[in-house]
């Protein structure tokens, strides 16, 4: 959510492996982590790239060229960090939730996700504003619903396929009251629908779509609504991308991670309702700190909390690939949750454990303590219960006490690592998609040498330089020089803001360029929390540490809705054909 601040990156860029990326070979850009690639080997290598069939369909003219495509949108206000490779072509903001079914399906809404006739029920008739984050006063327990299949006899596959995922447990999600009105709902009226929801606001445009502010009708639940326009997605080929996102969002239980809530699909669109996160993105976070950085102890914080999600991701076998401060958004707890997966790759993983939790150190390379499938690459074979141990935080994050009344180390070791060391490194996978965000592409994507999950340990790296210092290291006056400095220019580190040594120690461990020698490569994640730059960290328990800071309550208007009889105005928003979204006509 980059709506606002100086520096507004284009949207990453994604080629598949069908492209034609010749990768360049050693011979053309040089390797090693110091060594510097020529402007001419570089030049040789964006050629190969731009002489692609996928690259004349735009994406990657970013490296080259602006293209304006991105510039045509409805609303380029609200879509910085898009003037990308693809127009956002949501069709805005979907049919009016809460309306009539005629209104509806004269729009688009298929009847099984509209025929709820108490939708109008739900629009709130009141004005006044309440807070996001206030309780419900919802407190029907949707337990009864658990086995209630739907009883709708028109809902598409898919849409009864989003019923039984959303009844997957989710221990982390025990109390969560907003999962208990979505059952509750769901247990009364079958199959949610748009029909069950208020959209308030748009808080975004991504590539795949457009994400709204919701409400679940009369509960006062609010969520992060993501609509995809189906036609679209299929136009420009993106349905396996919503498709991936969604498989992703549905096999994640992790504090750090979204909750996907339900899915539903109507006709004409494809709806996924999410945790909304009211305080926006560490990109907008960052803008707003004095100098524009974070403090070190607040990054220390965010890049912890990051750095167990990607765990956790690389243990269900997803490279997340897409690691950027606008992919980081603040909960309401002040919390982060890592979101957009549409850029993930999913690949078979073999975890092992290494140590138990008492410091036995042989390899088992039988896994009878975590459930975690070799080589199995669907999401619903992974048993979310088997991963508590990247679920548990610290109360006490940063060690607050001076040098002198530390303990000694191996008494810190005790309290910081007693759990179990669990390498789950999908480092075989291998990719040779051209994706990305150009500041954060790791050297072995640009150079089309294929990939796997080191790349979100390069990205890692980035993204803590990036929120220390405010700006990332190898930025170039465009798409195409940063990319020429990712491959070959040498680190370099920016006179201030002072930074510890550790700190600088972890980013340079990190953005070595060759793969095979960069930190955490071997042994993950488990590689980085052991660097001095963590030290104290207690990664058990940063679920209770308090964070750098805390959102305020959104306050959400609550605009009367409009009686059958103010019928001059069209219940919906106009779609993007009108070239005028009206996302507050209805509202
Ligand atoms: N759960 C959420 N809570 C609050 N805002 C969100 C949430 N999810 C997404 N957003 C905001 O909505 C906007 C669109 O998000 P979305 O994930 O669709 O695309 P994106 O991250 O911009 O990029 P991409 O093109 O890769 O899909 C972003 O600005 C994002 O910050």
């Amino acid at each position: 959510m980059a709506t606002k601040g100086d520096s507004i990156r284009p949207s990453p860029i994604q080629i598949s492996k069908t492209s034609k990326l010749v990768p360049v070979t050693p011979k053309t850009v040089p390797k090693g982590t110091q060594q510097v690639a020529s402007e001419q080997d570089c030049v040789g290598m964006i050629d190969e790239i731009k002489g692609s069939k996928t690259y004349k369909l735009g994406a990657v003219d970013l490296l080259t060229k602006k293209v304006d495509l991105g510039l045509s949108l409805s609303h380029p206000k609200e879509v910085p960090g898009h003037v990308g490779s693809e127009v956002c072509q949501d069709g805005g903001l979907p049919e009016g939730s809460g309306e009539e079914e005629k209104k509806a399906s004269e729009h688009g809404i298929s009847s099984a996700s509209a025929k709820s006739s108490d939708g109008a029920t739900g629009l709130v008739k009141t004005s006044g504003s309440a807070k996001v984050g206030d309780h419900p006063d919802y407190t029907e327990s949707g337990k009864s619903s658990m086995c209630r299949g739907s009883t709708s006899s028109d809902v598409s596959n898919e849409s009864s396929y989003s019923s039984l995922s959303s009844r997957i447990n989710r221990p982390n999600k025990t109390n969560d009251i907003r999962w208990e009105a979505i059952q509750a709902v769901q247990g009364k009226d079958g199959v949610l629908g748009l029909n069950h929801f208020r959209l308030l606001k748009r808080l975004g445009c991504g590539d795949i779509g457009s994400v709204y502010l919701s409400e679940l009708s009369g509960t006062r639940c609010y969520f992060a609504m993501k609509v995809m326009d189906k036609a679209s997605l299929a136009s420009r080929k993106k349905l396996l991308r919503a498709q991936t996102e969604r498989e992703i969002l549905q096999s994640l239980d992790h504090p750090f991670l979204p909750t996907l809530y339900t899915h539903f699909e109507t006709d004409k669109f494809s709806c996924l309702v999410m945790e909304f996160c009211p305080g926006g993105d560490l990109h907008t976070l960052r803008q707003r700190q004095p100098g524009k950085h974070f403090t070190e102890q607040a990054v220390k914080f965010y890049v912890a909390e990051v750095l167990l999600a990607l765990e956790y991701l690389h243990m269900l076998g997803i490279v997340y690939r897409d690691l950027k401060p606008e992919n980081v958004l603040v909960r309401e707890d002040g919390h982060i949750m890592l979101s957009d997966f549409d850029l993930s790759l999913r690949c078979a993983v073999s975890p092992i454990l290494v140590k138990s939790s008492s410091h036995e150190s042989e390899p088992l390379r039988k896994n009878p303590v975590y459930c975690v499938q070799p080589a199995c690459i669907e999401p619903s074979c992974i048993q979310p219960s088997c991963v508590a141990p990247t679920t548990c935080f610290s109360p006490r994050f940063f060690s607050s006490k001076s040098k002198k009344d530390r303990k000694p180390k191996n008494e810190m070791g005790k309290q910081v690592s007693p759990l179990p060391e669990l390498i789950a490194e999908p480092t075989n996978a291998r990719s040779m998609s051209f994706v990305g965000t150009h500041e954060y592409l790791a050297p072995e994507i640009i150079k089309g040498e294929g990939h796997g999950s080191a790349v979100d340990w390069w990205t890692f790296g980035i993204f803590l330089y990036e929120l220390l210092f405010g700006k990332t290291p190898f930025k170039g006056s465009g798409n195409r020089a940063t990319l020429f400095n990712v491959v070959g220019q040498p680190l370099r580190f920016p006179e201030s803001p002072v930074v510890s040594f550790s700190a600088r120690d972890l980013i340079r461990g990190l953005l070595v360029k060759e793969p095979q020698q960069r930190l955490a490569y071997k042994r993950g994640a488990t590689e980085i929390k052991q660097h001095p730059f963590f030290e104290g960290v207690n990664w058990a328990l940063i679920r209770c540490a308090s964070p750098p800071e805390v959102p305020k309550p959104v306050e959400v208007e609550r605009i009367p809705a409009p009686t059958s009889s103010a019928g001059n105005k069209p219940a919906v928003p106009a779609t993007k054909d009108q070239n005028n979204y009206l996302e507050f006509d209805f509202f």
